[in-house]
């Protein structure tokens, strides 16, 4: 990370409500102006994690550092970096048009962006002057997002922006985010359990399982690590690297492999063995898999 404080840092994070431990000694740190995909299955903390981050949720113990600042309930303790959470039940006053939206971030917000909030309502052609409760749930999205995006925050927190996306504007959404990104000093945290349609959601991976991260880096870095080996039938794969994953039949044995070095699928591989690299969605149900039976043991071969 170059010697820049990351956009959000986590140190021993974890959140009890009541019995129920949501976050667990959650330790991480996410990069500036990139997007970061916070995935993990319903429950596994993900809300939790980003009101805390917020600053709307108060950690029953650890830290949150916003490039570099403490986050605390309330807000960053010296007025640091902005920080806007879009939360999972978007609220917009439904007898307000979307103007009247869009008048209320400006009066509600320190700073305030109408061009950076019109821009995008128009490219996504969401009527301005349209009651939002007569809005499809899509289009409400798009509202919220538009208001959020207005008050020009230093890290966007999106509680599930795609839920109510059809397939097609959740791509665009996501790829205008990623515009957005790149024009601006802005870092975008987007959590989702979608995880069939992940791809290009995000080029920061943060994977939660039962409120600790299991996997966390750049998506391109992550995938070229991992590879797919099948041959024969084996106890041990044929080269380095960390076992994530082993499954055996009668004849044949299929490992993935995670290796810390060189792009994993360009590795030579055993005679009688076979290498291919494997997609976003079986990483991510690769580990989730592998927390799921051993949550903290991964043999190392070495
Ligand atoms: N207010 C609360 N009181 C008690 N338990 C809670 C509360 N909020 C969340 N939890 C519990 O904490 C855990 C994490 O919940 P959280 O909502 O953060 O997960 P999530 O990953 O966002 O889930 P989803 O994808 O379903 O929205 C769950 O076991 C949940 O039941």
């Amino acid at each position: 990370m170059s010697g820049e404080p990351a956009a959000v840092e986590a140190r021993d994070l974890s959140r009890r409500y009541g019995a129920v431990w949501a976050l667990r000694e959650c330790s991480f740190a996410l990069p500036a102006n990139r997007v970061v995909a916070l995935v993990g299955a319903n429950g596994a903390g993900k809300s939790t994690l980003l009101s805390i981050i917020a600053g709307t949720l108060a950690a029953t113990s650890g830290t949150v550092l916003v490039h570099g600042r403490p986050m605390v309930r309330g807000g960053s303790v010296d007025g640091g970096s902005r920080v806007a959470i879009l939360a999972q039940d978007k609220p917009l006053y439904r007898d307000f048009t979307v103007s009247d939206m869009l008048r209320f971030g400006r009066s509600t917000n320190r700073v305030w962006d109408q061009r950076r909030a019109l821009s995008w309502l128009d490219r996504f052609a969401v009527p301005l002057d349209r009651r939002c409760g007569k809005l499809s749930g899509g289009q409400r999205a798009q509202v919220a997002l538009a208001v959020a995006l207005g008050s020009r925050p230093a890290v966007l927190l999106l509680d599930e922006p795609l839920a109510n996306l059809d397939p097609l504007a959740r791509v665009e959404v996501t790829g205008e985010l990623l515009a957005e990104v790149a024009d601006d000093d802005m870092t975008v945290v987007l959590s989702t359990h979608i995880v069939a349609e992940l791809s290009g959601v995000g080029d920061h991976l943060l994977l939660l399982d039962a409120g600790r991260p299991v996997l966390t880096g750049d998506v391109e870095e992550l995938l070229d690590s991992h590879v797919r080996l099948t041959g024969p039938r084996a106890d041990q794969p044929p080269g380095p690297g960390v076992v994530v994953q082993a499954q055996h039949t009668g004849r044949q044995s299929t490992f993935v492999l995670r290796r810390p070095a060189a792009p994993a699928a360009h590795a030579v591989v055993a005679p009688g063995w076979t290498a291919r690299p494997i997609t976003l969605d079986e990483l991510i149900l690769t580990h989730l898999r592998a927390s799921a039976a051993a949550p903290h043991e991964r043999k190392a071969v070495a």
